[in-house]
């Protein structure tokens, strides 16, 4: 089906000349992989490395090494720890680290919740290791310290805390001491990113092999603060049997198959984008979106505007065109145009039945379509209809909802907690790349393929920046770069370009630092 993606394929394919070419591969683990595994993908992952002649206890020890290494480039020399240790093994990294610091000389306090005699496997294996004495916590544990390791909860975390746990972690908080958090924040939810009744509020975080999903999504990606990703022993080949099916969203995943302009190319060879004007009380959006898409790339790009609103649109468009566009069946006319390959509709398109009959329209004909904004909510009462269309089409269609767009399209999805499995349902339902937009956006393909993003600076909430994104969305995918691709290099663009511009940004900014972005990406 035209909306498959094959970010996931061609990572898989990467891996493999990596595993042919060994020496390729500067360390076993690229400072920028992008796979996510969740806690329970992460659980499989040590499983394969114990089965491949690893001993879990050489992968605990490497762990606790590497947050000793991360907890002294945050102490003085002979500086005072708090280490929180938890029943699991993650208090069992606590125990590591906290005999490792005292072999370096700092001053170690271990607060255990639970006794020592609980502990199973690896975690009561390195508990006997420690030799120092191990208290119960109070309010006052953090006191004196310069650090506080917290080794209370990572992966195994399954249910809200309450109690003891809940009570330490409220007096580290409250402490305002640095805290390193092994592996995640205790109380964050290495899927989702959720808090599970009381979270740690970290400085920073070590994680092991790969991130999970929970790093990157809100609040967990806040609340884990500068975020370490270390080497403990596992071998690369364990991603092929594992099969991750979420990314970071980083270049690496698309830059390969981001449109680049040739030397015997043509305009008309990168793609004609069309982008569909509201009324004459609406027209910047789709301004903004046409000025997005043709920085992208497009070879070219058209308003279709009502007439109404011709003369505001053609007073303020140069290179881009204008064409009169006499409601539903005038778009029909105007897309029946095979060469006008991508269309974007819903920004300030209004909200009834003649944007559900546009978006119709849209649909019905063979560019690949991106519907944003009031094209969405448009179809709140009858979502089935929308969906029904995007998946008896052959182009491939992306929704750009944020969260209260997507609620209306889909109200039942609410109760999941992840923002990922949000996207993933919602884009399995609709047959579209669902871009679930915020500060941690998603991209979400209906094969399950998804990606995070984390590089959108606060100052993209700002009026007309979901406009800019269609638009650019819509641009990619007229220089046909496939539409979950599209989505995801888009995505991960508009909020370069938010940072490169900075402090005071309005949405008019962001197509013109485009060019300065896509020239760093090109590379010298
Ligand atoms: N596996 C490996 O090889 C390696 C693993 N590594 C490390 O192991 C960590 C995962 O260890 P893990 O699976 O033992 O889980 P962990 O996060 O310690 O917590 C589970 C414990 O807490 C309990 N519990 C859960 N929720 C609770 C709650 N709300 N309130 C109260 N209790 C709760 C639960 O017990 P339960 O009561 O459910 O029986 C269980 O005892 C991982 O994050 C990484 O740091 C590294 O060393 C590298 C090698
Ligand atoms: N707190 C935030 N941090 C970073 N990016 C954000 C934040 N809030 C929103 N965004 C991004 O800003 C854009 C806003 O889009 P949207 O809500 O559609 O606004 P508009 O309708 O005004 O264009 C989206 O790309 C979204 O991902
Ligand atoms: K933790």
């Amino acid at each position: 089906m035209a909306n498959n993606s094959s970010i996931g394929i061609e990572w898989a394919e990467r891996f493999e000349t990596l595993l042919d070419n060994p020496g390729e591969e500067p360390a076993a683990i690229a400072p920028d992989a992008p796979d996510l595994l969740t806690p329970q993908e992460m659980g499989a992952a040590d499983r394969l490395a114990v089965a491949s002649g690893v001993r879990s206890s050489a992968l605990m020890e490497r762990a606790g090494e590497a947050v000793a290494a991360v907890a002294e480039s945050m102490l003085p020399p002979g500086g005072r720890v708090a280490v929180l240790a938890g029943p699991g093994n993650n208090g069992g990294d606590g125990f590591v680290a906290a005999r490792l610091l005292t072999e370096r000389g700092y001053r170690v306090a271990v607060f255990l919740i639970g006794d020592r005699d609980s502990l199973k496997g690896d975690a009561s294996l390195m508990a006997r290791a420690w030799k120092g004495p191990i208290e119960a916590p109070g309010r006052d544990l953090a006191h004196g310290a310069g650090l506080i390791i917290d080794a209370l909860f990572g992966a195994g975390l399954d249910r809200p805390i309450e109690g003891a746990a809940a009570a330490a972690i409220e007096a580290a908080n409250e402490s305002r001491v640095p805290i390193l958090a092994v592996d995640l924040p205790s109380g964050v939810d290495g899927a989702s990113g959720a808090i599970l009744g009381q979270a740690i509020l970290a400085t920073e975080t070590v994680t092991f092999f790969r991130r999970k999903p929970g790093h990157l999504l809100m609040p967990g990606r806040v609340l884990a603060g500068r975020l370490t990703l270390a080497d403990i022993g596992h071998d690369l080949s364990i991603l092929h049997d594992i099969g991750p099916m979420a990314f970071h969203n980083s270049p690496t995943l698309w830059l390969d198959g981001l449109p680049r302009p040739q030397l015997d190319g043509h305009k008309y060879d990168r793609g004609h984008a069309l982008v569909v004007s509201g009324p004459i009380t609406g027209t910047g959006a789709a301004r903004l979106a046409a000025r997005a898409a043709l920085r992208i790339g497009a070879g070219l790009v058209t308003v279709a505007s009502p007439p109404d609103a011709i003369v505001a649109n053609a007073a303020q468009l140069t290179a881009i065109m204008v064409m009169r566009m006499y409601e539903a069946d005038g778009l029909a006319e105007i897309l029946a145009d095979h060469r006008k390959n991508a269309v974007v509709i819903g920004p300030a398109l209004g909200v009834g039945d003649g944007a559900i009959a546009m978006v119709s329209a849209a649909l019905d004909s063979d560019a690949a379509t991106v519907v944003d904004a009031d094209g969405l909510t448009s179809f709140a009462a009858t979502p089935d209809s929308l969906f029904m269309r995007i998946k008896g089409r052959g182009a491939p269609v992306v929704l750009t909802p944020h969260e209260g767009e997507f609620s209306r399209l889909f109200p039942d999805l609410g109760i999941l907690s992840s923002k990922l499995d949000r996207a993933r349902e919602a884009a399995m339902r609709s047959g579209a790349v669902v871009v679930l937009k915020g500060p941690d956006t998603v991209v979400a393909a209906p094969d399950g393929i998804a990606t995070v993003a984390d590089n959108a600076p606060a100052d993209l909430a700002t009026a007309g920046a979901g406009d800019v994104l269609a638009g650019m969305i819509g641009g990619l995918m007229a220089q046909q770069m496939p539409a979950f691709e599209a989505a995801t290099a888009g995505v991960w663009l508009h909020g370069a370009a938010a940072a490169h511009v900075g402090r005071g940004l309005i949405s008019e900014d962001l197509p013109e630092a485009l060019p300065a972005v896509l020239s760093a990406l090109a590379g010298p």
